[in-house]
């Protein structure tokens, strides 16, 4: 596995200052390395969403940052502290280095305006020098990479399924050939094989183009197929940080095991796995999965 940094996050805490203040995120440290997919999981308000946005530099008040750094490892050889770029080093930052997929992504497309010219309005707000005839060339190669077909570029949100939608989401977060995205919940609102094509999708497209991926979701058996490593947030902290194979087999903190153990379709009637420990974990961790979508 590649082990360059793509992403250096230092001692990374979050406050929400309301009365009581909530620490929302306590001291996390982590790499991203470049190229893999990053699972960030735990229980709704476990702080994950806040420490994406934080990296981004995304939240408003009454959010603060009281400590910690982030430091991107920009492929030119350049390391930006995203601390301290000004407001708009950042929004260039945001599109054209890492991109993001919100939750309920899909429905903030403009209604009265076609994916094809949502998308070539991205080309034209950050690459002025192109062409029209460029721009929309250029969105419907996107179109067809994220599987939805330049057929679609004059069709208008409310024409195409969530799932499309969502993947014209996707499209859009690819434009400008990021080198991170961060993908909050993105498939949650959809049925369980659309979610997995889409994620088949996002893993083949980071494998032609070698962008870091970090993965929020509180779907364990999720990430746990489709992540190299995972972190598991719990409280605001970082409890464990490893391969999702070792997640899955070797799992080290009490709460891991707990959350692996919430998860029927990974467990047994008694909690104990079901699996051997000697299963490939790809094998055993994607007929888990598949389980877990036919009960859902
Ligand atoms: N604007 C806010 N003001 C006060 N507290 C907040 C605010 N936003 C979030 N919090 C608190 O911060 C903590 C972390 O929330 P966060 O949304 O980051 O968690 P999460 O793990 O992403 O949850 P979810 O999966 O539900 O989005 C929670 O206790 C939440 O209640």
């Amino acid at each position: 596995m590649n082990t360059e940094p793509l992403l250096t996050v230092s001692n990374f805490s979050v406050v929400y200052d309301v009365d009581p203040p909530v620490e929302a995120v306590s001291d996390v440290s982590l790499t991203l390395h470049r190229g893999e997919i990053l699972g960030l999981a735990g229980e709704s308000g476990c702080g994950k969403t806040s420490l994406a946005y934080g990296i981004q530099r995304l939240l408003k008040p009454p959010a603060v940052i009281p400590s910690g750094s982030a430091i991107f490892h920009d492929e030119s050889g350049e390391n930006v502290d995203l601390n301290a770029l000004d407001d708009a080093a950042m929004r260039r930052f945001r599109w054209d280095k890492a991109s993001m997929v919100f939750q309920g992504a899909m429905n903030a497309l403009n209604p009265v305006a076609t994916v094809g010219k949502q998308l070539g309005d991205v080309f034209e707000t950050h690459r002025p020098r192109m062409s029209k005839a460029e721009r929309t060339e250029e969105s419907a190669q996107l179109l067809d990479l994220v599987g939805v077909g330049r057929d679609r570029l004059r069709s208008y949100p409310h024409e195409l399924s969530g799932g499309m939608r969502q993947r014209v989401m996707i499209a859009m977060a690819l434009a400008l050939k990021p080198q991170l995205m961060i993908m909050d919940e993105p498939t949650t609102a959809l049925d369980v094989l659309v979610q997995r094509e889409i994620l088949q999708q996002i893993s083949d497209l980071r494998k032609q183009f070698g962008f870091s991926v970090i993965f929020i979701t509180h779907d364990l058996p999720l990430l746990l197929e489709i992540s190299d490593r995972i972190a598991v947030m719990r409280q605001g902290r970082i409890v464990e940080l490893d391969t999702a194979s070792n997640i899955y087999h070797h799992a080290r903190h009490e709460y891991t095991r707990t959350l692996l153990g919430s998860f029927p379709s990974l467990t047994g009637e008694r909690g104990g796995f079901v699996r051997g420990r000697s299963e490939p974990a790809a094998t055993a961790v994607s007929t888990a999965t598949t389980s877990a979508g036919g009960q859902a």
